[in-house]
């Protein structure tokens, strides 16, 4: 019965890297999680799932209504586990057979042309439900696209569906979501990271090829290496926020996930750039990023020679578990094996820079949750006065921890505690902001772990917020400080029944996410031996 579900077998999802399992135990301490290591010469690099769909489609190998038809069907047998998707569009078989008729009529296609996309739910979508994973906005359907669902939609992308998140972006695990909780590929016991989950555990899962997420303290790149996929947060002002559902204004930002450097990197040219309905957004040239993604031959040849890493010094120390620091440190070995020369750098306000978040992004979003009142934005409860009416659909709409974080957010903004919490918070900002220009004036990239461990067990932290945010302090100073940052899969960690993925951050000066990809798209191709697709699929394709 399941048989007739399956993706044909000569279409390109298929996994292009095969998990063959762990061969060899490096280090199996008893209670410290080991890095497993693979045999070298059964893995080949990842493949790009964009140029593979774009090759095979003007080659006439498949069709877009094939590889739409394949994935669906993926979907449909992946997500009673996983739960991914809060809403699967119904036309993404009609939007491959228009790519399809262009082909036949000869006309040229978008650089997107029949790649499927999942969007997260608080980037808005016309027509199509955008929740942002909240009750308050249950039944929203936007008359209107998200500037980056605009440019994708234009360029040939076709949007499977909307995916699982936080409420609002305010989480660490998807277990914020008032919908679903979402799996780990990986592991279905445990999270799949947050609040951009769904997106990551959708590509890891390969249920769409690539997919968009958003970017406050990490919601990109904390899920992405739980869930062993490719995730980049662009620079603040790199692509327009228009559209999508306000958190924390001056940190938030639009980012992308792909199974490959170079999908996340085509993904993110395809939405960048210049909007005149986002003020915040950049006027600075986007360059082409696809040249950076040629194959790789061999360590021998030095591709990354000269290149400047440093290894920022209070990211691999204590609180961080070993397996990951391992990692990170073979990470390092690696880089140094390309050609870079790699030292140690301090940040010496590092630490400062998870209190400082979470002050700023609550008070933002007590400002920014305000419209849904009821009247002007989210479901109404009715009530025979104005004030109870806010009060019922704010307190029936919203779920426990948004409400947490308006209070934090409300108490740091009143007159009596503004300077010595708020005030103090942007201070701390700006001495991030200068240790990541020292860092950034003397190397060409920064680079730590992305969380502090591997993903954890679903209800594990759910009860202890504190807990849960300290998970972020890998990712927080970067949204702080407004720099782009990737976060690609470097190394395997027990757990789970395969293994669980551990992420490599790579953190680069504002604007300069070319040398990010650049060095990103040679570091993938060249970590022989592992492979990042979930044993889940052994059992799918
Ligand atoms: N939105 C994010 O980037 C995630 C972060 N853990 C937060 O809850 O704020």
């Amino acid at each position: 019965m399941l048989s007739t579900l399956h993706p044909p077998r000569s279409l390109t999802l298929l996994p292009l890297r095969r998990f063959h399992g762990p061969k060899t135990i490096v280090s199996a301490a008893s209670t410290s999680p080991a890095t497993t290591t693979f045999d070298a010469a059964s893995v080949s690099p990842p493949q790009s799932q964009i140029l593979n769909t774009r090759r095979s489609l003007l080659s006439g190998e498949t069709t877009a209504s094939e590889l739409a038809k394949s994935h669906l069907s993926r979907i449909r047998l992946t997500e009673p586990q996983l739960k991914c998707f809060l809403h699967v569009s119904e036309n993404v078989l009609k939007g491959a057979q228009e790519i399809d008729q262009r082909i036949a009529r000869g006309e040229e296609l978008g650089p997107l042309a029949g790649v499927l996309i999942g969007v997260k739910d608080n980037i808005c979508t016309e027509g199509m439900p955008s929740t942002a994973a909240s009750r308050i906005l249950e039944h929203y359907r936007p008359p209107f696209d998200a500037t980056a669902v605009k440019k994708i939609k234009e360029l040939g992308g076709i949007v499977v569906g909307k995916t699982n998140m936080d409420e609002f972006g305010m989480g660490s695990t998807t277990e914020a979501s008032a919908f679903q909780v979402t799996a780990n590929p990986w592991d279905l016991t445990r999270v799949p990271g947050g609040s951009s989950g769904g997106s990551a555990a959708a590509v890891a899962a390969r249920q769409c090829m690539v997919s968009l997420g958003s970017d406050t303290g990490g919601s990109v790149r904390q899920p992405a290496s739980f869930c062993g996929v490719v995730g980049l947060k662009p620079t603040y002002g790199r692509v327009s926020r228009f559209g999508l559902m306000a958190y924390a204004s001056s940190l938030d930002v639009i980012g992308c996930f792909g199974s490959t450097v170079a999908d996340a990197g085509m993904l993110l040219h395809a939405i960048s750039g210049y909007d005149k309905f986002d003020s915040t957004s950049s006027k600075q040239d986007v360059p082409e990023f696809e040249s950076q993604f040629l194959s790789v031959d061999s360590l021998e040849s030095k591709p990354l020679k000269g290149v400047k890493v440093g290894v920022i010094r209070e990211t691999i120390e204590e609180g961080v578990d070993s397996g990951v620091r391992s990692a990170t440190q073979e990470a390092a070995s690696h880089l140094e094996a390309l050609g870079c020369v790699v030292t140690e750098v301090s940040l010496p306000s590092f630490s400062l820079g998870l209190p400082a978040y979470y002050v700023i992004a609550s008070s933002e979003s007590s400002s920014n949750l305000s419209r849904y009142d009821g009247v002007r934005y989210g479901n109404q409860v009715m009530a025979d006065e104005l004030n109870k009416l806010y009060e019922c659909s704010r307190g029936e709409g919203f779920g426990k921890e948004v409400k947490m974080r308006i209070l934090m957010g409300t108490y740091a903004l009143s007159a009596g505690y503004y300077d010595a919490y708020y005030k103090r918070a942007q201070q701390v900002r700006t001495l991030i902001r200068k240790d990541f220009k020292a860092a950034l004036d003397q190397n060409d990239i920064l680079i730590s772990p992305a969380a502090p461990s591997a993903a954890y067990k679903i209800g594990e932290k759910k009860d202890d917020p504190l807990a849960m945010y300290a998970g972020d302090i890998m990712t927080v100073n970067v949204n702080l400080a407004g720099l782009p940052a990737i976060v690609l899969p470097c190394g395997l960690v027990e757990g789970g029944p395969s293994g669980l993925p551990v992420g490599l951050q790579m953190i680069g000066a504002a604007f300069d996410e070319e040398k990010l990809l650049k060095v990103g798209h040679i570091f993938e191709q060249t970590l022989k031996g592992l492979s990042f697709v979930p044993p889940l699929l052994a059992n799918v394709a």
